[in-house]
């Protein structure tokens, strides 16, 4: 049994954040994380039931010190038992932050009934609001649905409201600013994400990326961004306060997520479970720790703890080594793609 209390690794991290994916199927392909086409699905039988995440967020929240759960995928607005799994979490835990990434397609006809369920807030990823470039990035020309799919959430109270943009040279890095002006007018809160070497088919380049001191530089054109003096406390997303160029009026704020060149890892408080039920300890690991199984084996509460445990201990320093650098020449990325990792 590990002496220390919680999801503690080698380097003296702590994981309270806990990710889970709920299904590793998606709607929409995007090409910085699916194929266009192919990638087998997981097999029903395989997924973790509802009861199975819902004593696993038990076990996390009162045995391991998790005080946050995002609910992600795949898309996790695909999974069936979508809201019948939220409100099982909630009544176990009336005052856990739940929060949901997703793609928000079907989302304006689900929102409400998420929020009643119980869930808190939701993060959308969008690259772009035009619809032929959304159409090239995601290819499907869903735009519209995702748009209807953020109003509603808004309107159900998953607040505040984040977006995701991945900027793609060439493809949607020219729009960042529109994109951001369209966030701030909405009141919600827009954050660049740097590319990572996750997607299906391989063909990230570092000398391709969009970096934050890019993106800086392309939004500064038309605002000014300034220190935000809130904490960042652990967030992968630097924020930065926008003003008027013109006026000096604060409009908002954005956030950059430089997983690439200004890396987070030295602070990393997370911890995922994939839809079959694997630990990772990092986005990046290439070891799995296949808690479900235990699981399905009989395992109890205090076994299944200490397997965690384990497999958090042994978490890798940064992006699945022993240090930072997803262009380093010993970075080997993993076989899953982002989708059936659980972003
Ligand atoms: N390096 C790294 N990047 C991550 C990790 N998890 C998510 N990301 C990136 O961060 C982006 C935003 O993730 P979200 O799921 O919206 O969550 P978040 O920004 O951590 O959470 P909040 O700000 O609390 O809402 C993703 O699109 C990924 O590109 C991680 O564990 N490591
Ligand atoms: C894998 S998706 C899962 C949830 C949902 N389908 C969505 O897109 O929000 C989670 C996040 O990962 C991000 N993502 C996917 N592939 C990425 C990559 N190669 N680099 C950086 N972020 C990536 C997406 O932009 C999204 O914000
Ligand atoms: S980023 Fe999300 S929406 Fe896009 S393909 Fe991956 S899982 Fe699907
Ligand atoms: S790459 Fe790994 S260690 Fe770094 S922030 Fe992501 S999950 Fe944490």
């Amino acid at each position: 049994m590990p002496e220390h209390e919680g999801l503690l690794d080698r380097f003296g991290r702590r994981a309270t954040d806990l990710r889970i994916s709920l299904i590793d199927k998606c709607n929409l392909r995007c090409t910085y994380c699916m194929p266009a086409d192919g990638l087998a699905w997981l097999p029903k039988n395989r997924l973790m039931s509802p009861e199975e995440i819902r004593r696993l967020v038990r076990i996390g929240v009162r045995e391991l010190g998790v005080r946050e759960l995002r609910l992600t995928g795949g898309e996790p607005l695909v999974r069936a038992e979508l809201v019948e799994i939220i409100a099982a979490v909630r009544s176990d835990h009336p005052d856990l932050p739940i929060s949901m990434t997703t793609n928000a397609v079907g989302l304006a006809s689900r929102a409400k009934a998420l929020a009643e369920a119980g869930l808190s807030r939701i993060n959308v990823s969008l690259d772009s609001i035009h619809q032929e470039t959304f159409a090239e990035l995601t290819r499907r020309d869903f735009l519209d649905q995702v748009l209807a799919g953020i109003e509603a959430a808004a309107a159900a109270g998953l607040t505040p409201l984040k977006l995701n943009a991945v900027l793609m040279r060439g493809l949607n890095d020219h729009q960042a600013p529109d994109l951001l002006h369209w966030a701030l007018e909405h009141g919600y809160e827009l954050r660049f994400i740097e590319q990572m070497p996750l997607d299906a088919d391989h063909i990230w380049r570092r000398e391709k990326l969009v970096t934050a001191a890019q993106t800086r530089e392309l939004l500064s054109e038309h605002v000014e961004l300034g220190p935000d003096p809130r904490n960042r406390d652990g967030a992968p997303a630097e924020r930065f306060t926008v003003r008027s160029r013109e006026t000096g009026e604060v409009l908002g704020t954005v956030g950059i997520i430089a997983s690439v060149t200004e890396p987070f890892c030295s602070d990393c408080r997370r911890t995922r479970i994939t839809a079959e039920g694997k630990i990772m300890s990092c986005l990046f690991s290439r070891e799995e720790f296949d808690l479900l199984s235990h699981l399905r084996a009989g395992a109890d509460d205090a076994e299944l703890a200490l397997r965690w445990q384990e497999a958090m201990w042994v978490k890798p320093k940064a992006h699945g080594m022993g240090h930072v650098g997803l262009d380093a020449p010993d970075f080997v990325q993993p076989d899953r793609s982002m989708s059936a990792i659980g972003g």
